[in-house]
């Protein structure tokens, strides 16, 4: 290609090789101009005479200075000039000529018998010389070869000149192209190559010419490289876009080639013979080639390939190169007949920081986990990312099973520790699911399928931990998919209703205040509790439609007890840390107490003590704006979750709800629960109400009583009922209790 510079310079080499002068040129087809001089008339007109059938222009002059002003006028093709004239002679005429350049050939005529007339004409670049009386045929032979010479001469002239020309405009388009163009000779020695060769490799010619063409190309490339330094194929047979990387001029000799420093070029050569075709018997004599620098296109091709495979955030092998290894790997324990486990990993509320923390935060934690998991790994074993929070892990040729634990454990370990992420410390968790070849699946998804289910097992049971693949978690996964699907649907086809747990003052045994617990009637299942489908709600964002119908029927149901009964009950509702984290919660609790006349003080927000792990500053914040407007809050489950004993002095809780699993321990009115009085006695110092939840046999309610916790919940009390069972008990209790 010819840039628009190279076009520039390309014009004055046009014009600085003008066509042929016109005084030089002579077409054998263009009439000749001849001056002939003389100073006798009569001599003049009979060489006129002589010459005037021969087709010529023909001007006369009779002295040296009409004769010179005359060649100065226009170009004479020849002049026949008498060496005696009146003012200077023919030897000084062709002096002016000489000094001026006029290019005309010359015949001298003249009388002189004495040699030195012709030696000086001659000596200045006569033609011939012709004694005077000269015969006609004599003259006009003369004057024809004189003319024929001039025409040879030009004609040589003319064709130096255009090979001159022809050989400048293909030096520099060989030059200039930007391509490598060279021949090697039979012995594979460079006998000629261009000046991009300087620019590409760094190599001068002199330092190229001569040189064999392996001392140039990278050391793996040496075979491939042979055919085409070697080609003696033309035409369409001939080697065509073969890509060798050649050592720039920093590299040769000095050891192993650096891939950066590589120039990637991709060769077109054919053969060269001596009658321009291979034909047979045809002299080979070479090899010509054009060599096109494709070292950007290859970095970029690169580039493109890197991306494709790898996760551009973590950097890290994406789903592709990830199935890709698998499969070699598991194409390699076949053979060996050795194990390999492929992880699921899968972190535990990714989406509550992204929401919370923004997606750029989100992201940042992407990267630390990504770091943290590769650090707990060995060098052999492959961690992806498939994309969001979920990661995989295979450890090839597993020795046992034991490895796939001790790895699950480090990398369930490398998370614990808080992450930093603008200034904010965050914890998190992950569920691991493990897979086993050959064992738990034979092909790359199987073994992914089966990983993922093992890993669902681990965040239905609780999240933070890691499972093997079993063979039973197919029906689990089942009902997984189908509870998902309908979810979805339940809450269109108002399949949701809110039940309510009374709480009790063991005392008195009145109803002081109730917990609203939701219940779905599944078309199939029947009436699930909530710790059956939200879990599942959770995972899958629909947390907050769900929690939205929840505040709404909580205080439509508890607008409608406040028409029934005098008695004014505290209604304590569950809300999810997604639900606190959504932004407008606040906002929403508003809007549901106006819209249903309620007092806030009716209202206690359950929340748990995670709650406060992931960003606890925004979680202050929206309690605190709750207790601004008046509604309490109890902390459910205490005890069971992260120490936020630090918290409790930082929100405004109003009650602390003793987790179900310590109420289960008790078994003996005589005997010693230090968790459940710890828990009192921490409820009591801080003057916070204390619920007893799970209360189920007599001995616990009396325990607890004997040791100051006298509001409880459970079974042994009252089941969750609909909410119009719930206003039934409301009109006994109001009775009762009143
Ligand atoms: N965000 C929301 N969370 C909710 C909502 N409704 C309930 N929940 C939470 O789901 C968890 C499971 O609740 P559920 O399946 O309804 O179980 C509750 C009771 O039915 C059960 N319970 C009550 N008394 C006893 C008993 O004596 N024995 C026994 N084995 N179980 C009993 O305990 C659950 C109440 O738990 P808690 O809330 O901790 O007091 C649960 O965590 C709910 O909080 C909702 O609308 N939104």
């Amino acid at each position: 290609m010819i840039n628009q510079r190279n076009t520039a310079q390309l014009m004055p080499l046009f014009e600085a090789a003008p066509s042929l002068p016109e005084r030089a040129s002579l077409p054998s087809s263009r009439p000749c101009r001849l001056l002939l001089v003389d100073d006798e008339p009569r001599l003049l007109a009979s060489l006129c005479a002589l010459l005037a059938d021969s087709g010529h222009e023909l001007h006369t002059a009779t002295c040296g200075s009409e004769a010179v002003a005359l060649l100065e006028q226009m170009p004479f093709d020849l002049a026949l000039l008498d060496l005696r004239l009146p003012d200077f002679g023919g030897h000084q005429i062709m002096d002016v000529m000489n000094r001026r350049q006029l290019d005309t050939n010359v015949i001298v005529l003249s009388g002189e018998t004495g040699i030195e007339g012709a030696i000086g004409a001659l000596k200045r670049g006569a033609y011939d010389y012709l004694r005077k009386p000269y015969g006609r045929e004599e003259l006009l032979s003369t004057v024809e070869n004189a003319l024929r010479q001039r025409r040879l001469e030009a004609d040589n002239k003319h064709i130096a000149q255009q090979l001159e020309r022809s050989e400048k405009l293909y030096r520099y388009l060989v030059d200039s192209s930007p391509d490598i163009i060279y021949t090697l000779n039979a012995e594979g020695r460079f006998s000629f190559i261009n000046d991009r060769a300087q620019q590409l490799l760094g190599l001068s010619r002199s330092e190229l010419i001569g040189n064999h063409y392996s001392d140039l190309v990278h050391d793996e490339d040496m075979e491939r490289a042979y055919y085409v330094f070697n080609e003696r194929r033309v035409g369409d047979r001939a080697s065509r876009n073969i890509e060798l990387r050649l050592k720039s001029a920093a590299l040769r000799d000095k050891g192993p080639a650096v891939e950066n420093t590589l120039v990637t070029l991709s060769f077109n050569s054919m053969g060269m013979y001596g009658n321009a075709k291979q034909t047979e018997g045809a002299e080979f004599f070479g090899t010509y080639g054009v060599a096109r620098d494709v070292t950007e296109r290859k970095r970029a091709e690169a580039m493109i390939s890197y991306h494709a495979y790898h996760d551009i955030l973590t950097d890290l092998p994406n789903r592709m190169l990830f199935k890709d290894r698998l499969g070699l790997a598991i194409m390699q324990s076949k053979r060996k007949e050795t194990e390999l486990a492929v992880m699921f990993i899968d972190l535990d509320r990714f989406k509550l920081v992204n929401d919370t923390l923004g997606h750029i935060r989100g992201d940042e934690l992407l990267q630390q986990v990504a770091t943290r998991l590769k650090a707990a790994l060995r060098q052999g074993d492959t961690l992806a990312r498939l994309g969001g929070d979920e990661f995989t892990i295979f450890l090839p040729e597993l020795l046992n099973r034991d490895d796939a634990h001790v790895v699950a454990r480090k990398a369930l370990e490398c998370l614990q520790k808080s992450f930093t992420l603008a200034g904010s410390e965050v914890h998190i968790s992950a569920s691991i699911g493990i897979a086993v070849y050959p064992h738990d699946g034979e092909t790359i998804d199987e073994l992914l399928c089966h990983a993922d289910m093992a890993m669902y097992q681990v965040k239905g049971q609780g999240k933070n931990g890691y499972s093997f693949y079993e063979p039973s978690l197919h029906e689990v996964s089942y009902q997984k998919i189908t509870l998902e699907q309908s979810l979805r649907r339940a809450l269109e086809n108002d399949e949701f209703e809110m039940y309510y747990q009374p709480q009790v003052d063991r005392p008195t045994g009145c109803i002081i205040g109730v917990e609203g617990l939701m219940r779905w009637h599944h078309p199939e299942r029947g009436l699930l509790s909530a710790g059956e489908f939200l879990p599942f709600a959770e995972e899958n964002g629909l947390m907050t439609p769900i929690s939205d119908w929840m505040l709404k029927a909580a205080c439509r149901d508890l607008a409608l007890w406040n028409t029934q009964v005098e008695e004014r009950v505290r209604l304590s509702l569950n809300v999810s840390p997604q639900y606190l984290d959504c932004g407008d919660f606040v906002e929403k609790m508003k809007t549901a107490l106006n819209r249903h006349g309620l007092s806030p003080s009716q209202i206690e927000v359950e929340i748990t003590e995670n709650i406060c792990i992931r960003n606890p500053q925004y979680a202050i914040e929206q309690l605190n704006k709750l207790g601004q407007i008046g509604v309490s809050v109890a902390i459910d489950d205490f005890g069971t979750g992260y120490s936020s004993l630090a918290y409790l002095h930082r929100f405004p809780v109003h009650t602390i709800k003793i987790d179900q699993s310590f109420i289960r321990e008790i078994q003996h009115m005589h005997a010693h629960y230090p968790v459940v009085l710890a828990i009192i006695s921490i409820a009591k110092g801080l003057n916070l109400n204390v619920v007893a939840e799970g209360v189920e046999t007599e001995t616990q309610a009396a325990y607890l009583e004997q040791v100051g916790c006298t509001t409880m919940q459970g079974f042994l009390y009252y089941r969750p009922v609909s909410s119009s069972q719930f206003l039934q008990l409301l009109r006994k209790n109001a009775a009762r209790c009143a």
